[in-house]
């Protein structure tokens, strides 16, 4: 076919096209057909819509899996980082008493740690009893070794075991015969898991749920051939009650005392232990340090921070070493003597003359004040942390002469009101 022959069959073709009418069903078929095709684009675009939301939605769930897994991580480092120091401690730098076990042959069956324990038997700390616990075993150690030498054949009484982390700290020592006393009923069953396991290795241990303000050591422990050893993270609310107690016991050489060389670790709020140790001269001298160095030698050993503690108490705590005196520094009733040095430091800013005086009625309190002091050797105007042991018991022993001349005068009590005062004097 020629070029212009083709043209002209082009041509005719549009013409005859343009000449076709649509009828009114073709014209509504195309409509429909043209609906048809919007709703498909419509719905495609939907689908579109749909597609990209659900890749979002995907793409935001993996991103946030991927940072969560990656801050899981994290925190399992922090948590590594927290652990770990101990669990190298324990391959590469074993406390000297954990290598003493080791040698001796001693072996506890695996225990629960104590963070298991406690939670184990929900033991929450209960405020009233000043329940704070440690846990880190090199502390428990440490507290134990300022014991000294603990023999196979000595006894060690515990205050206040709790979960039982000095307990287990005593145990490593190997002692013949362990006593604690707990007031909680609630750490029986951890004890008990403790006393099972020290079975096997010929160490008695007896629990006592007592309160020991009341307990009656001598009953308990009869036999004065062992030597026997006092120890305890104390609870705050009795610390010094006790300590006043057992400083008493040491002087009548009775209870826990009946041995010279029973000798007492203990914890105290460090404002305490430090009181108990202040040398004359110090600040912190009080009635606590003087009756604590006439019958025993004090030492502080080392402090303990709060933070070491669960739950952690608002202060820090001081460890206490007291070994009783093998001489006594008197022989007066300890009693009196506390009566003397607590007057004595009732007026801690003032001359210790004031304080002293407190100890007479108004109408003879300046002479007689000024007699004793003469008699004992001291000067009146020292104020009372300036004054040294042996000058409160040589003021001590002027009052307990004075009282024996005039017993009138010993139930003089300064505080009462004036007319039980009076009473007291004229009967
Ligand atoms: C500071 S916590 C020490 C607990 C444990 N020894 C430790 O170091 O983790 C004091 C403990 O003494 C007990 N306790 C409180 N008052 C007591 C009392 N009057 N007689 C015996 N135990 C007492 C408490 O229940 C508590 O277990």
């Amino acid at each position: 076919m020629s070029g212009n022959e083709h043209k002209q069959q082009k041509l005719n073709v549009k013409y005859a096209d343009s000449s076709l009418k649509l009828d009114k069903a073709q014209l509504e078929f195309m409509k429909l057909i043209e609906e048809q095709n919007l709703e498909r684009v419509q719905k495609l675009k939907r689908l579109r819509r749909n597609n990209l939301m659900t890749a979002g939605a995907l793409i935001t769930s993996v991103v946030g899996i991927y940072a969560y897994s990656i801050l899981s991580v994290k925190q399992e480092k922090f948590l590594d980082d927290f652990e770990e120091p101990r669990k190298k401690k324990k391959k590469t730098n074993m406390s000297t008493a954990a290598v003493r076990v080791l040698k001796s042959g001693l072996r506890l069956p695996p225990l629960p740690t104590l963070r298991d324990i406690v939670k184990l038997y929900n033991l929450r700390a209960v405020k009233q009893l000043s329940q704070n616990f440690l846990m880190d075993e090199r502390l428990t150690d440490k507290i134990v070794k300022q014991c000294g030498r603990i023999d196979s054949k000595d006894v060690v009484l515990e205050v206040g075991p709790g979960p039982g982390g000095i307990t287990r700290s005593i145990i490593r020592r190997e002692p013949k015969h362990i006593v604690v006393v707990e007031k909680d009923a609630r750490f029986l069953p951890t004890l008990e898991l403790l006393r099972e396991c020290v079975a096997p290795l010929n160490i008695q241990m007896q629990i006592f749920v007592d309160d020991i303000l009341t307990f009656n050591i001598e009953n308990h422990l009869p036999d004065i051939t062992q030597r026997l050893h006092l120890i305890g993270n104390l609870p705050f609310s009795i610390s010094t009650r006790l300590l006043i107690n057992w400083l008493e016991d040491v002087s009548l050489r009775r209870g826990a005392f009946r041995r010279h060389d029973t000798c007492m670790t203990l914890t105290f709020q460090k404002e305490v232990a430090e009181r108990i140790c202040a040398p004359f001269g110090h600040e912190q001298r009080c009635r606590l340090s003087v009756m604590s160095q006439i019958w025993t030698q004090p030492f502080l050993k080392f402090v303990i921070p709060g933070t070491a503690f669960v739950p952690k108490p608002e202060v820090d705590v001081g460890v206490v070493k007291l070994m009783p005196l093998k001489e006594p520094k008197t022989t007066l009733d300890f009693r009196l003597v506390e009566k003397v040095v607590r007057h004595i430091f009732n007026m801690r800013q003032k001359y210790c003359r004031r304080g002293f005086g407190t100890l007479f009625p108004p109408d003879q309190r300046e002479s007689v004040t000024f007699e004793l002091f003469k008699e004992a050797d001291v000067e009146d105007t020292l104020r009372p942390f300036q004054l040294s042991v042996d000058e409160c018991l040589r003021l001590a022993t002027a009052y307990s002469n004075f009282i024996q001349k005039n017993p009138e005068v010993e139930s003089y009590n300064f505080r009462a009101p004036k007319r039980e005062a009076f009473e007291a004097k004229v009967s």
